[in-house]
């Protein structure tokens, strides 16, 4: 099989090569690498030299094409490509194509039956979910899939990897500002606090901040809208939340899904807090069986002080396939609601896992 892979420089890119290559992916195909930029330059893995990615020919000649160069690229090529009668399988990060009727979002573990359908269907065009999306399915799969789920309200904690690699060194550069800006005071153990507070208020509100990537301090903030807006007041990550989960679900009577997407600073793990109506009352014990025995990356994580610190947060995450879940209790609304606290590695499961795992799906068949 000859498999393209288009955007494998960028951030998702380097880790989903980093994931194929620990999976031995590239064992069963022929990798023949691009770029919009670097035509002509060696390619990795010994692989020839680089092909241009907007070079219809040259990706005319595969039998998948795998790109996370994002949603720019997905709307200038994929229309032309299939335009130009190329029938290969087109697997894609961006969410340009995802609400798409002839798409399927792929996130296996959870909706494999949905892909196969699709498989057995003819279509051609497997799109990665949002990542706050896969994520919340990741570690939730178990009640969904059990039928349980009325509504689900989803606040979000995600990482500055979402917006991108400069984003995350934004992050970085408004902390060390930030705390450049009262190192002094702080070397002094007896120093006002208050003062260091204020010192550090009009750091967050003066010029010396890097804002380019942002537009706003988020070191030692937060900031309560990612993506543009959209209706009802609703954010387009927001709106995603709905949207995607019932297409990744293929559920028939559509599952409201609401809350508020918030930017926080983390570097690459998205949180997520829920509360969730179940449609009926069910001991705890046994919707914390469905929860862990959904599949093999969720982690079940006690409701203590102690496992929730230790377990439950971006630092234990990060960089791996686990997607914990905890704070798991019944609320004082009633029964049928739930509290659940959930995180994960938004590159990995919320961007190159899936991809790479659908192109398991195919060499497999
Ligand atoms: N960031 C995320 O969390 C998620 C992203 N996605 C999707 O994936 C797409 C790509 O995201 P992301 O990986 O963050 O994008 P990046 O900006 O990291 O990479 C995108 C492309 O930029 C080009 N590029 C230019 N300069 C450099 C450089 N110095 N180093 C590396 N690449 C460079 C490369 O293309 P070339 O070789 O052609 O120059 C690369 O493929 C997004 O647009 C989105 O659609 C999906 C889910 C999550
Ligand atoms: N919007 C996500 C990242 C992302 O790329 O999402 P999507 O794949 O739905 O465009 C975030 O900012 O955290």
């Amino acid at each position: 099989m000859k498999v393209g892979l288009i955007g494998w420089r960028g951030m998702v890119g380097s880790v989903l090569l980093q994931r194929m290559q620990e999976e031995n992916d590239f064992a069963g195909i022929e990798p023949v690498f691009f770029s919009t930029s670097q035509a002509g330059q060696p390619a990795p893995m010994n692989a020839g030299t680089l092909k241009n990615a907007e070079d219809l020919a040259e990706l005319q000649k595969l039998d998948v094409i795998i790109t996370c160069q994002g949603g720019d690229y997905t709307k200038a090529i994929h229309p032309a490509l299939r335009r130009s009668g190329w029938q290969g399988y087109w697997i894609d990060a961006a969410s340009t194509l995802r609400m798409e009727s002839g798409a399927v979002i792929i996130l296996d573990p959870v909706n494999r039956n949905v892909i196969d359908a699709a498989l057995a269907n003819g279509q051609k065009d497997f799109i990665g979910g949002n990542c706050t999306v896969s994520l919340m399915l990741m570690g939730l799969g178990g009640l969904f899939r059990a039928g349980l789920v009325e509504w689900l309200t989803s606040m979000t904690y995600q990482a500055a990897s979402g917006a991108g690699a400069p984003n995350m060194r934004e992050l970085l550069a408004q902390m060390g500002v930030l705390h450049g800006s009262v190192a002094e005071l702080l070397k002094n153990p007896s120093s006002a606090i208050l003062e260091i507070d204020r010192k550090v208020t009009a750091t967050l509100r003066g010029d010396e901040l890097p804002k380019k990537e942002f537009g706003f301090p988020l070191a030692g903030s937060v900031l309560p809208w990612i993506d543009r807006e959209v209706e009802d007041g609703q954010s387009r990550e927001e709106w995603k939340g709905y949207a995607e989960t019932n297409k990744i679900l293929g559920t028939t009577t559509p599952i409201p899904v609401d809350g508020i997407c918030v930017r926080v600073g983390a570097m690459r793990c998205h949180s997520q807090a829920l509360t969730i109506k179940l449609n009926r009352d069910l001991p705890l014990a046994d919707i914390e069986e469905l929860i862990k025995n959904d599949n093999q990356w969720v982690k079940f994580v006690p409701n203590t002080k102690a496992d929730t610190l230790a377990e439950l947060t971006p630092t234990a995450v990060s960089g791996t396939l686990t997607v914990p879940v905890g704070r798991l209790r019944k609320m004082k609304m009633g029964p049928q609601y739930l509290s659940a606290f959930t995180c994960g590695d938004q590159l990995l499961w919320g961007a190159a896992e899936p991809l790479r795992r659908m192109l398991r799906i195919l060499l497999e068949r």
